[in-house]
Order: C-alpha cells, then structure tokens, then sequence
C-alpha cells in the first residue's frame, strides 16, 4: 500500500487540542491510516525553514518554522485577510496587496523545497486548505512524480466573486496540477465549474472532469468532510460523569440549554446568532426564563483587526442582552471564551436540547455533526442549522434557518424548545443514520480512492 502523505499549514501535533475542525478531522484520519503529515509548526523563528520531526505510532510529524514576516504576509495577509473572506463571500472584508501574495507563494514555495526530497513516486499526496492551492505545480516543478490530491475545506463562492481578486486565473490555475480537487458539497463544485467556464480559460469537459488552458484535465469531486461518530457518541456517554459536565448540567437548575460552539469567526453569525436570542426572548416571551443560551467562542486568529472588532461586539451584545433580560436568578447568555477538549464539550453538548449552528457561510461545520452524535437516543436535542453550511446538504431533518433572518432564527428556536420527544427522536433517527454510513473513515477511503484512480 503507498504512503499517505498529508499536508496542511496547521498539523494537529501529538497532545495538542485546540478548536479548528480541519485539524481535528485529519488527526482522526491520518491516526487511522499512519503516514506523514506535513505542515507549519505554528512557531515563529528568525529564519523560515527549520524543520522537526516527530515519531508517534504510525504517524511522522515533519514541520517548518516561518518567520514573523512570512507569517504575516502567508498566513495573517493573504490566507487569512484576503483568501478567508473571499472564499466566505465577503467582498467588503477582502484586503489584497502584492507583497502578501508575493509571501504566500515565498512560503509554498518554502514547503514544496523542504518536502519534494521526502517524496517517493508511489507516494499518494494529500493537500490541504486555501493556504497551499499552488503547491502542487511548485513540487511538480521541483520533480514530484506522485498522485497529488487537494481538498478545499471552505466554500467555493459564485465566479463573480472569484474573478475580482487580482491574478485570480494564476493562483487557480494552479489547481490543474492536481490529479484530483475535492469540494465540500456539489454547489462548491458547481459554483467551481461555473468559474473556470466563464473565467479560468478551461472547459467542462463533463460534470467533475475539468480541461485547463493548457490542455491538462483534471478531476473534481464533492466529498463531505465528516466526524468520527463512534467516538463521539461512545465519548459524549462517558463525559456525562465528567465534573465539569456535571458542574454544567447543576448549574441549569432545571432550565433547557440553547449551545453554540464556534471559534470566534466572523463567518459564524455569531452577532446575528445572539440578536435572534435576543428576538426569541422578545417573541416569546412566555418563554423567558426557560431557556440559557451556552456560546463556547474559543478566540482565534485574534491579532487580526476583523477578530478583535468581532469579539468587542460579541462582549458588548452579551453585556446588553443580559443587562437588559436577566432576572436576579437568571442569565440567558453565558458567553465563554475558552477552548474545551472533546472530552468535556461532547458532554455539554449532550446536555443541551437545542444547538443553534448558523454561519452565514461554512465550508461544512463539524460542530453541527458532532452535536447529533454526541445525543442521547433516548431524549434528543434539536439542531438549528444554517442552510449556508456545508452540512445542512446532509443533515436535512435538523430545523434549518436562514441566520440572516432573526424572526425565522428565533421562531425556529421556540420550535425547537416544544418540539415532542417522537418527533425529536425521527428527526435524530435519520441525521445518525446518516453520519453512521458517511463518518470520517468513509471520507478518507472515498476521497483516497477517487485520487487512485484518477
Ligand atoms: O487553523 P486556523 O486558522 O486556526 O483555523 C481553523 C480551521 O478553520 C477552517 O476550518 C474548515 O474546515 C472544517 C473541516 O473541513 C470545516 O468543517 C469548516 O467549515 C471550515 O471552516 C479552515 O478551513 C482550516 O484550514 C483551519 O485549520
Ligand atoms: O472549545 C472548542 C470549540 C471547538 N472545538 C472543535 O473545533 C472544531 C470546529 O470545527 P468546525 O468544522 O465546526 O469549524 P472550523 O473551526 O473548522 O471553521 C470541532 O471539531 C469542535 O468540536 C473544540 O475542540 N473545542
């Protein structure tokens, strides 16, 4: 069996845990398969370039410092402040400049130098993420000969969108030295299509076989990230006895729980998730005092200046919403910025009768599977799910909302609070089957086996 060779700027090294669910995702794929996983080492050194490795089990960690320069301008600038929002339809928020492109592809370049060596031909090679879409063309370039896989973990907007970056058709362009390109969902391979149609100088040659302007082809998929379920259903039973779940579970004093999970992400809706709260208590007011809303917000990329603006509103809406709705005995939002292990959140997840999961855009939010899978069979909670979110093309039986609409959130919240036990179990019933067949063994083993044969 050849080698699987994983590439990703983040690599979830042993021990760690930390909110993001690319990481978290390939660490359960890549624990099963064994292989190389290559990657930044998320530390910042005078000179970009040292490398470290790691034996644990059947994986090696190979990974590379970066300077505080090309962190800036590969990571913060263009993935992060120019390639993010676009990617996420958000043209207001996109900053471009050349120097941030000229270190993004500084640093792909960097990785294909210090990885092409460890390659073998019958190697099967495995990208990951915006941060690396050229680095197939710069190990090509630098001899590699093996199968290149890449999966893009974000949505893929409309081409219009696409077509007002500056140098659009070279950086995509850079996609055709893959043998195989894999989106979250159909409309990510549809809207991709329509791009290098109308604006990439390629061709459809038919649905998922695509013709570049120099004559190469290459295969697209739709392939659905998804969860360990087994796991998190087996650990969600296990933290019920956990103290902090239980200190959780105590602290409700026989109220229902409203969670959201998120890292602190202007592509989470997390303002608009609070304001429908809000409209829900306004609404409903009978209501009021019989529900906590739980927002678990781990901080993230926050030297960026779009974070920082993000997490002062976010004080500032709790801070009002509880101000002006408490009771002496009552808070309705319990907002947290802490990063919690699985071991405990899958628990608080199973506490919960409602999860509210509403991106305005989200490649596919693992935290919405998760929360189906972390519930118990017997008295299952409802999930409130964004149909911009990749997985609401899966997870069709959850209450699905347009977050933009506060009156259709908050409505689907009190829907969800009254919802009767036979109907909340048929609509779990169904989601479980669903992430029992397509869970994170069946992504690998399909997308792998896709890129075999391509
Ligand atoms: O590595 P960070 O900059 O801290 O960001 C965390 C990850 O965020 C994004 O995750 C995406 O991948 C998930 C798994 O496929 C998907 O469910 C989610 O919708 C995406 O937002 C990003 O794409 C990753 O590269 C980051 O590591
Ligand atoms: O305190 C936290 C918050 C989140 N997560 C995990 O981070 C991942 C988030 O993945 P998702 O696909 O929902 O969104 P992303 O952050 O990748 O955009 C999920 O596995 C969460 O369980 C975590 O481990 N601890």
């Amino acid at each position: 069996m050849s080698r699987l060779v994983m590439v990703s700027n983040r690599v979830a090294l042993p021990g760690e845990s930390r909110a993001g669910g690319l990481a978290i995702a390939l660490k359960a794929a890549m624990e099963e398969s064994g292989g190389l996983w290559f990657g930044w080492s998320g530390r910042i050194a005078a000179e970009s370039g040292h490398m470290h490795e790691i034996d644990a089990g059947n994986v090696r960690y190979i990974t590379v410092d970066l300077s505080e320069q090309d962190r800036d301008d590969y990571y913060n600038g263009f993935a992060n402040r120019t390639l993010w929002p676009l990617l996420h339809f958000r043209m207001d928020l996109v900053d471009y400049s050349r120097e941030m492109y000229a270190g993004y592809l500084r640093v792909n370049a960097l990785f294909a130098e210090r990885l092409a060596p460890l390659l073998d031909e019958d190697d099967v090679v495995w990208v990951h993420d915006y941060h690396l879409i050229p680095l197939a063309q710069l190990l090509r370039e630098r001899g590699a000969r093996c199968r290149l896989g890449f999966f893009l973990h974000v949505p893929m907007p409309s081409s219009d969108l696409l077509a007002a970056l500056p140098d659009h058709s070279r950086l995509f362009e850079g996609l055709s030295a893959y043998d195989l390109v894999g989106f979250q969902t159909e409309r990510d391979l549809e809207r991709f299509q329509d791009y290098v149609r109308l604006f990439g100088r390629g061709r459809v040659v038919e649905h998922g076989v695509l013709e570049t302007a120099g004559g190469r082809q290459l295969h697209a998929g739709a392939f659905p990230i998804s969860i360990d379920t087994n796991q998190i259903s087996t650990l969600a039973a296990k933290a019920v006895g956990k103290a902090s779940v239980k200190r959780l579970a105590a602290s409700m004093s026989g109220r229902s729980l409203a969670i959201g999970v998120d890292r602190l992400d202007y592509s989470k809706g997390l303002p608009e998730r609070f304001r429908a709260f809000e409209r829900y208590l306004q609404r409903h007011p009978e209501q009021r005092g019989r529900l906590t809303f739980l927002q678990i917000a781990p901080v993230s990329r926050d030297t960026l200046p779009e974070y920082r603006t993000l997490r002062r509103e976010l004080e500032q809406l709790a801070g009002h919403i509880n101000g002006t709705r408490a009771d002496a005995d009552w808070t309705p939002v319990r907002y947290v910025n802490r990063n919690y292990p699985h071991a405990s959140l899958t628990g608080f997840l199973r506490l919960a009768r409602v999860a509210l999961v509403t991106p305005l855009r989200d490649g596919m939010n693992l935290v919405a599977k998760e929360f189906v899978a972390a519930q118990d069979a017997e008295d299952p909670g409802v999930l409130v799910l964004s149909s911009f979110a990749g997985a609401a093309r899966e997870l069709t039986q959850a209450l699905l909302v347009n977050p933009y609409d506060l009156d259709g959130v908050a409505d689907a919240i009190a829907i969800a609070v009254a919802m009767p036990l036979e109907e909340r179990r048929e609509r779990w019933q169904a989601m479980m089957r669903r992430l029992r067949h397509h869970d994170i063994t069946a992504w690998r083993q399909h997308f792998l086996a896709t890129l075999r044969a391509a």
